[in-house]
């Protein structure tokens, strides 16, 4: 196994992969530690399918995905318990109670009882989920069981959070506490990779911004760089730009 304390949160070499047609299509990518990183492109541009690779839920056709320095090819379970993915339509069980969802989550990982009782606690509160902890999330709204989810996806603490479209569907309270959680996240040290169509997300939070295509990095930079690359005066133009069919 490789694996240092400097390599960076996620290194994607040469990626590939096809259904029928390529979904993803060589692709590079990087993303450094502490790093809030936001993948943009137009519908069916390969996101999800890059995210679902990194995740180890989709094998590569070819490629390399190094995370934290751990090829998730050779070292798979070590890979994989430093990060925690977030998928845009996250699975939950009905019939448990946020606690118990949480506390079933966080033993998958092997988080010791009191301190995912801690987290557990911490996570609904800030998440404001708390007044419902004894309710079943079969009764939850969408955008509850979005925030639960969240909360069990951070449980174990994960270094390299990855999420798919997280805010999608949040009210404006709700989507204020997850962007909180997020920067919190990144103030800590950890990393988080997102998704978004909701241009001002990646405007307001991300660091470094990549645009997909195609299967493939067209451009990417902080908004600063994106913006003097085109002749856009908001992200919305200068995407509307760089992913314009040619
Ligand atoms: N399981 C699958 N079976 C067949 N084709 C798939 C599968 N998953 C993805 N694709 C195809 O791969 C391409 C990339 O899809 P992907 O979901 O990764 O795009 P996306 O950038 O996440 O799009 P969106 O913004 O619409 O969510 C699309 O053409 C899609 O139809």
């Amino acid at each position: 196994m490789t694996t240092n304390d400097t390599a960076p949160a996620l290194r994607i070499t040469a990626l590939h992969k096809a259904y029928g047609r390529p979904a993803v299509d060589g692709l590079d990518l990087q993303v450094e530690r502490g790093e809030l990183y936001a993948l943009l492109g137009p519908n069916g541009a390969g996101k999800t399918t890059t995210l679902r690779m990194v995740s180890g839920l989709v094998a590569p056709d070819a490629g390399r995905i190094e995370v934290l320095g751990i090829d998730l090819g050779e070292a798979p379970g070590d890979a994989k318990r430093r990060l925690a993915y977030l998928p845009d339509d996250p699975m939950l069980y009905g019939k448990l109670k946020p606690f118990e969802y949480l506390e079933f989550v966080a033993g998958l990982w092997g988080v010791g009882a009191t301190e995912a009782e801690e987290r557990a606690r911490a996570l609904l509160d800030w998440l404001d989920l708390s007044q419902h902890a004894h309710e079943l999330t079969e009764g939850f709204s969408r955008g509850m069981k979005q925030k639960l989810a969240l909360a069990g996806a951070l449980i174990h603490d994960p270094e390299l959070l990855i999420l798919d479209e997280p805010l999608t569907g949040l009210d404006a309270a709700a989507a204020r506490q997850v962007k909180d959680l997020l920067l919190s996240h990144v103030a800590r040290g950890g990393t988080v990779i997102l998704t978004t169509h909701i241009l001002e997300v990646a405007e307001r939070l991300a660091q470094r911004i990549g645009i997909i295509r195609q299967g493939r990095l067209i451009a990417e930079g902080t908004l600063e760089e994106l913006r003097e690359r085109t002749s856009g005066a908001s992200l919305e133009e200068v995407f509307l730009q760089l992913t314009a069919q040619p």
